[in-house]
């Protein structure tokens, strides 16, 4: 499976990462970092829009390879921010997404939405990582963490500041991560990482499935209009969306079409 080869990756670069890591030197800067934006607040309790919104930084991607040949991250944001997303997803991966922790660090300096590291996070070096290169958030994927995992890594972003994201694919992670009783922001990602098929079914089987005051978001393979209004008529609170708006020529256009399209803009509820 795809995912276990990024994993196997992802061992290594954390092996290099252990041998310059000093988590009492982390602890130290961090403390005099400003704090992190809310990354949660803002797409469960700004009242913007009825649906909230992370416009993810990508440049390719393991199912579809190359996707943004023209790729300039900083201004990709700032157009993201000018047409009103919530937040930002940046990948930071460089092996399977040609992301980088750099990008991250250059959008925090650009703009003032929160951001979110999409990465694989197998460490909990990782985690102090993401708060100083600039990250209001991080990603925690059930599919490969132990549930111990997840939730020692919950409880050591919160404690700097993060939030978390989880994601969920099917219903026995959605189990195990409700279990834990500490997510308050699920995303179900509509991607099989087996066969890279989307399908927004999945959102609407696990939506379903989880309490008031989760904050739900669906991700992956969400291409317009018409796929929106699907997911807000199933309940999900917000939605990320990469590859759609990285083919667009006009990211911020692109936004502004869909944020303005019926049903999709004005008041949140
Ligand atoms: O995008 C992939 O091909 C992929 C493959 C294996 C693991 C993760 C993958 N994507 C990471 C993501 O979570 C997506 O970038 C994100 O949900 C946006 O998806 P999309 O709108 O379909 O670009």
């Amino acid at each position: 499976m795809f995912l276990d080869r990024i994993v196997a990756t992802k061992k290594i670069e954390v092996e290099q990462l252990a041998s310059t890591f000093h988590l009492s030197e982390a602890e130290r800067i961090i403390a005099n970092m400003p704090a992190c934006l809310g990354f949660e607040r803002a797409l469960s309790t700004s009242r913007q829009r009825d649906m909230g919104l992370i416009a993810e930084v990508k440049k390719a991607s393991p199912s579809k390879g190359l996707i943004r040949p023209d790729f300039h991250p900083v201004d990709l944001a700032k157009g993201y921010v000018a047409a009103g997303t919530d937040c930002i997803s940046v990948l930071t991966d460089q092996n399977y997404f040609q992301g980088n922790n750099a990008y991250l660090t250059a959008i925090r300096e650009a703009v003032n939405v929160p951001l979110l590291r999409k990465d694989f996070t197998i460490d909990e070096r990782q985690i102090y990582e993401a708060r100083l290169i600039g990250a209001d958030a991080i990603l925690l994927i059930a599919a490969i963490l132990t549930k111990n995992q997840l939730g020692s890594y919950l409880e050591i972003a919160k404690s700097i500041g993060l939030d978390v994201l989880v994601e969920v694919h099917d219903r026995q992670e959605l189990e195990t991560v409700l279990e834990l009783g500490t997510a308050t922001l699920i995303g179900v990602n509509n991607r099989n990482l087996h066969t890279f098929e989307t399908n927004l079914k999945t959102s609407e089987e696990l939506i379903e499935l989880m309490p008031a005051g989760v904050t739900k978001v669906s991700e992956s393979g969400i291409a317009g209009v018409e796929d929106m209004t699907y997911l807000k008529s199933i309940g999900a609170d917000a939605m990320l969306i990469g590859e759609y708006f990285m083919r667009q020529a006009s990211v911020e256009q692109a936004i502004e079409d869909l944020l303005g399209s019926v049903g999709i803009g004005g008041p949140r509820l």
